[in-house]
């Protein structure tokens, strides 16, 4: 995979990381986009703060990059509230969760990232502690185990995932607020990238910002990570601002493709095109074509392939469309073969 490209975060060095903080937005008014999820997340706080209550418990849900972590943040800012950070696969014994929890305060955020991954010993801890705000604590063990009930102060469980497909049902249950982050267009992703070399003090047209934004894969963090190359395009080929000219320049250079689309995207609809006809496949059967799993390419990718119109999810299994092919330079096949 493209060194920076990758949406997730774990890729990202310790600069980068710096960086990612740096243009992360603090406050609703600086969260660009998600206009429905937002519009909703606003009313739920000023509600909780009117009665001067926790905010209900948030799943946040979508693919990587979208700003799930962005976003718990910016709900503990505008709560007013502390929030610790942690997630599911760090959270692996019942006693560290207890930790965690008995150390909030009245109000208090705990923000698992990660959720799908918890265990489901931890996960059932849990459960009563986001329903009644207790844990029942194990004390010893063997003969002389006995269990103390302990109650917490009131907070806020923020759970964010990629994959939400991986959530029990008692556990998806328990949380009042259920939000999707969808991917960004190419207007609000110009915004973002416009917003974000301001603060990174890099001169661009809105052009420029207009060229990024359309290849970045309807995600924030790509849109970020390719502002940051591009500037250093910009300094080291031109004159410093970003146009489009540089932008294309970069962006070739940087091998991200016309329509953003990343190894694993192309992958899929290469293996759709050129070894099952373009389709329809079964998900199964493309996975273990391109060795990933199940869900991440259901969860993950599909989704952008779909809403881009690169793929179609049909009764049968996966079919390339047609832009697909033209988007891979092979000849679509058309019409010829089907039926009437
Ligand atoms: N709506 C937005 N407006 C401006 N910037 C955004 C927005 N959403 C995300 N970003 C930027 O994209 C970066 C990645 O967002 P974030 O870390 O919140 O994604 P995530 O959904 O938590 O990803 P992951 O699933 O990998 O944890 C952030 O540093 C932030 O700068
Ligand atoms: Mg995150």
């Amino acid at each position: 995979m493209n060194e920076n490209l990758d949406p997730s975060s774990e890729s990202l060095t310790p600069t980068e990381r710096d960086i990612e903080k740096v243009l992360r937005p603090q406050a609703f008014e600086d969260f660009t986009g998600q206009e429905k999820v937002m519009e909703n997340l606003k009313i739920f706080v000023k509600a909780a703060k009117l009665r001067g209550e926790p905010l209900d418990h948030v799943l946040l849900h979508g693919p990587p990059g979208l700003g799930k972590t962005t976003l718990s943040l910016i709900i503990a800012n505008e709560m007013g509230v502390g929030i610790k950070v942690t997630s599911g696969p760090v959270l692996d014994k019942p006693g560290d969760l207890a930790g965690l929890l008995t150390g909030l305060d009245e109000g208090d955020i705990l923000f698992i990232d990660e959720i799908h991954r918890l265990s489901p010993l931890v996960e059932e801890y849990l459960y009563s502690a986001m329903e009644d705000f207790k844990i029942d604590i194990m004390l010893e063990s063997g003969p002389n185990a006995r269990s103390v009930q302990i109650s917490l102060n009131p907070f806020t469980l923020v759970g964010a995932t990629t994959r939400s497909g991986l959530l029990t049902a008692p556990l998806r249950a328990r949380f009042g607020i259920n939000s999707r982050l969808a991917y960004y267009d190419a207007k609000l992703l110009t915004t973002i990238v416009l917003r974000s070399s301001e603060i990174l003090k890099t001169p661009i047209t809105d052009e420029g910002a207009y060229e990024i934004a359309r290849r970045s894969r309807g995600t924030p963090r790509i849109a970020n990570a390719l502002l940051r190359r591009t500037r250093d395009f910009a300094q080291i080929k031109g004159n410093g601002q970003i146009d489009t000219e540089i932008a294309r320049y970069a962006l070739n250079a940087l091998n991200v493709d016309e329509h953003g689309l990343d190894e694993m995207d192309n992958k899929i609809l290469t293996t759709i095109i050129d070894k099952f006809k373009g389709g329809p496949v079964g998900l199964k059967t493309i996975a273990t074509a391109v060795g990933d799993d199940e869900g991440t390419i259901e969860e993950v990718y599909e989704p952008f392939l779909i809403q881009e119109g690169f793929l179609m999810r049909t009764s049968r299994g996966r079919e390339a469309t047609e832009a697909a092919y033209k988007h891979l330079k092979r000849n679509f096949p058309g019409q010829t073969g089907k039926l009437f």
